[in-house]
């Protein structure tokens, strides 16, 4: 979050995501769709009526506390546990109620990116990407080729007969990523893959993601319990609280109007706060300033309106926390202001020319004066 400086050329920032957003809404075909999935463990409603699409070509976030019920999601997707209800189908094909056999062959279409890599360690990292390859029957000499493109596409090439133990977090991460790439998989279900490892890998690990997904077109399913991953590589994100999908949208429009509590909660650390100070004082009872918590996201949110509203309104609000944001490409802008109470002339001026900027603006309560 930059506080308070200027987008610079916010237009043609704002071009470049609206062009990405529509490449992957007019891609159109589902890799993933889940149709009123539910699974029930004993008292347990793991999974409650879940509905979702994987986008081709798109990567989906799924974010959600521990025990929302994402690895039962993950589970029920690569056939290792049936829903009691509802259908799963992966590029269409429908996989509840397959037999072990035919499940094999869909499994094949996903490639799965685990938290703690789940390397072999008395293999070298050539042969753990070439694993899925033998499995398949892909003869020796071709194997060894794709093979080395893979670890080339992943930035390794110079490690191929190292073996893991010699590798770091986010190198490991790289054979996973290679290895799930492999078999040229539909999908590559991600799941907590940057959890173990420190931010700076971390960062890397999604920036390869994303390369992956803009080159090869790859369709993306993330799973984490990090909004930060979500922001950084997502362009869907969908929220799932005790087995049920409460939110989803693009991520954009997500971080900039939250629907649900938790997602906000979620959002906490990555949106400016009222500071401790203040919200420790907060009332419902007129007094002091009033205080308001003010939002713009997309075309309405470019920097300079900032500059506007402080011209159009000298001396009318006290600009107290918040800063411009820039999620694919969108500006999302969030601050909080303080208008005295008694100036109901000011503020009626202030709420005003925010209402004309399509602004979404919210009093959350007064703050006594200092005096
Ligand atoms: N095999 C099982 N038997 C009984 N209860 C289960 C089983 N698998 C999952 N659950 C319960 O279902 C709920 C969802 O669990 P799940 O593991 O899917 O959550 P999660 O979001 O992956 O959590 P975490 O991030 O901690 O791994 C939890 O309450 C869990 O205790």
């Amino acid at each position: 979050m930059t506080v308070f400086s200027e987008a610079a050329a916010p237009g043609a920032v704002m071009r470049g995501v609206a062009e990405g957003a529509q490449d992957v809404a007019a891609a159109g075909d589902s890799v993933v769709r889940l149709q009123n999935v539910s699974r029930r463990f004993g008292q347990t409603q793991a999974l409650k009526a879940v509905s979702l699409r994987v986008r081709k070509g798109e990567i989906l976030g799924i974010i959600g506390r521990s025990g929302a019920g994402k690895s039962t999601l993950i589970r029920c997707l690569n056939g290792l546990e049936q829903p009691d209800e509802g259908v799963i189908e992966i590029e269409g094909q429908r996989i509840t109620g397959l037999s072990e056999k035919q499940l094999q062959k869909v499994r094949s279409r996903v490639g799965m990116v685990f938290q703690h890599f789940n390397l072999l360690s008395a293999k070298t990292v050539a042969q753990n990407v070439a694993l899925p390859l033998k499995i398949a029957g892909m003869p020796k000499a071709q194997r060894a080729q794709r093979v080395a493109e893979l670890l080339e596409l992943v930035g390794l090439a110079d490690k191929a007969h190292h073996y893991p133990a010699a590798l770091s977090g986010g190198q490991k991460q790289r054979v996973g990523i290679a290895r799930a790439l492999a078999a040229s998989p539909a999908l590559l279900l991600c799941d907590e893959a940057t959890s173990a490892l420190d931010p700076e890998t971390t960062r890397s690990i999604l920036a390869l993601l994303k390369s992956l997904n803009q080159r090869l077109g790859i369709t993306i399913l993330l799973i984490t319990h990090e909004m930060e991953v979500i922001k950084s590589v997502a362009h869907r994100v969908a929220v799932i609280d005790a087995g049920e999908i409460i939110e989803q949208g693009p991520v954009w429009q997500v971080f900039a109007h939250p629907q649900a509590a938790l997602t906000r909660t979620l959002l906490r650390g990555l949106l400016p706060q009222l500071p401790d100070y203040l919200a420790a004082r907060l009332s419902q009872q007129k007094q002091g300033e009033a205080i308001y918590s003010v939002h713009f996201a997309g075309q309405e949110a470019q920097g300079e309106l900032l500059t506007r509203f402080a011209c159009a309104l000298p001396g009318a609000f006290r600009l107290i926390q918040g800063g411009i944001d820039h999620i694919q490409h969108y500006a999302v802008v969030r601050f909080f202001i303080a208008i005295p109470a008694s100036n109901s002339a000011d503020e009626q001026r202030v709420l005003a020319w925010l209402h004309q900027q399509q602004a979404q603006v919210e009093k959350v309560g007064y703050v006594a004066s200092d005096d």
